[in-house]
């Protein structure tokens, strides 16, 4: 998925942990290249909230310093921690040592995790979404393939267990290793495994979960502000100007802008939230030493190990295998890389798209949510196997709900890195060449999630991704 660690495949070894820090001031953002070799910046303690406690970062350079797996940058619990970035991997016996024989672990997923992030935006605007040196890198072109017609509409809800939205309730749902589900194989309470707020404490794994789409209160909306409409109007109009586009950022790499449906993306919510309430579902990633992962994740198909920075059986937190990747995904992936073999074909004028753009059929998926404060370090994907990597098949990426900004790079390097927003239906893709380009997400946009989708859906301020990969 998101490592940079090997697998005894001669890779980089050895986890830092950075965070995106501002341009001006003295601070850095995110991870900087050296010629000795990056060096990485860890988070500030914090509080328990997450949130940092004196605003600062600490910066470690160790000798082969590399960001933890897919560049996540934790956010510590207490001031007593660790914060140094270096850190070996975790065995497995080395964690169940250090619990008790009654490791009780409840992740607290309702504070607020993270520090919030300066960022600067006023030299990334949307139109600068031409993200190559020069317009010449860059394409744009309709798309025609009938993402839009409403005629490919998903209908997952079949397979699912769907639970009302209106019967959210955050407090009352939890999920205990052991459980069953049939989106989910079972859990193996014994392999029990986690890092919350509480450290280890009780026997069996409880991971608290985070559901995704806010209850319905059934209390009177208030009127939006004119300023709120405002804002509306302006986004709605900007979606329907920029129609479906689609952009060739570099080679193997391809923005398929505004590309899923609003049904679609409204589809994927749901199935998502669904999923992700079950075994297996969304939770913090939280690191043995108690650094946090800035956003909520599951993964699909596969179970993902943090601290391993590798796909596994069972995922470490709570032991849960892996919810079942969908198969209603497929045809959606697939139109996305026809499209996108169809856009390369037109703009290169050859017949070797798939060449450059290499097909894939999914069978993992990571699903991340971001809120308002969300973000993710630059990275490589380079857990997938060995041959999905030499082959250089895509990751695809789906976004929905509020904007991301988007960085990527031929280096872990923020200040050198490609900017990009990502909006609510907007798909990127970068497999062939640009399969191992560095890339992160460096804010979250508040406030820009479609309205429809949001009052179809009651998603929470933030931003859902999708990143589709072949193991
Ligand atoms: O959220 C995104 O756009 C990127 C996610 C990502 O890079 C990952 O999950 O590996
Ligand atoms: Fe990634």
């Amino acid at each position: 998925m998101y490592s940079d660690r090997g697998r005894g495949r001669g890779r980089d070894r050895g986890r830092g942990r950075g965070q995106w820090r501002s341009p001006g001031g003295g601070e850095n953002w995110g991870f900087r290249g050296g010629s000795s070799g990056p060096s990485f910046h860890c988070d500030s303690p914090v509080g328990a909230d997450g949130s940092s406690s004196d605003g600062k970062s600490f910066s470690n350079r160790g000798r082969n310093s590399q960001p933890n797996s897919r560049g996540w940058f934790p956010s510590y619990p207490n001031s007593a921690v660790n914060i140094f970035c270096q850190k070996e991997p975790l065995e497995k016996k080395s964690l169940e040592d250090s619990m008790s024989s009654t490791g009780r672990i409840l992740h607290d997923q309702s504070a607020p995790s993270c520090s919030s992030i300066e960022s600067n935006h006023s030299d990334c605007s949307v139109a600068s979404n031409s993200v190559n040196k020069g317009d010449s890198d860059t394409v744009s072109v309709p798309l025609g393939d009938g993402a839009k017609d409403g005629s490919m509409h998903l209908d997952l809800s079949h397979k699912l267990n769907i639970v009302p939205l209106e019967n959210q309730n955050e407090s009352l749902l939890s999920f205990q290793a052991g459980a069953k589900d049939p989106l989910s194989q079972e859990m193996d309470p014994n392999n029990v495994a986690s890092a919350g707020d509480s450290g280890y404490s009780e026997q069996q794994a409880v991971v608290k979960l985070f559901d995704i789409c806010l209850p319905k209160t059934g209390t009177i909306k208030l009127k939006p502000s004119l300023l709120a409409k405002n804002r509306e109007k302006r986004n709605d109009a900007k979606r329907a100007a920029d129609g479906m586009n689609g952009r060739i950022l570099r080679p193997g790499m391809v923005l398929l802008k505004n590309y899923l449906s609003l049904p679609e993306q409204i589809q994927i919510i749901k199935l998502c939230r669904d999923i992700g309430l079950g075994p297996g579902g969304f939770y913090q990633p939280v690191y043995r030493d108690g650094g946090r992962m800035h956003l909520k994740m599951m993964s699909l198909g596969r179970s993902w190990d943090p601290d391993r920075g590798e796909y596994v059986e069972h995922r470490p937190v709570d032991g849960a295998k892996a919810p079942i990747f969908p198969s209603d995904f497929h045809p959606l992936v697939e139109r996305a890389i026809k499209d996108s073999h169809a856009l390369i074909e037109r703009n290169l004028k050859s017949t070797s798209a798939e060449v450059i753009l290499p097909s894939l059929s999914p069978n993992i998926c990571v699903v991340n949510f971001y809120s308002e404060s969300g973000r993710l370090g630059l990275h490589q994907d380079k857990d997938e196997s060995q041959e999905s990597l030499d082959r250089r098949l895509p990751v695809v990426s789906f976004s929905i709900g509020d904007a991301g900004e988007f960085l990527y790079g031929d280096q872990r390097d923020v200040e050198k890195a490609e900017k990009v927003f990502l909006e609510s239906g907007d798909v990127l893709i970068f497999g062939g060449m640009s399969r191992h380009v560095f890339h992160g997400v460096s804010s979250v946009q508040p406030k820009t999630a479609p309205k429809a989708l949001l009052d179809e859906t009651n998603l929470r301020p933030g931003r859902l991704n999708l990143t589709f990969r072949e193991y």
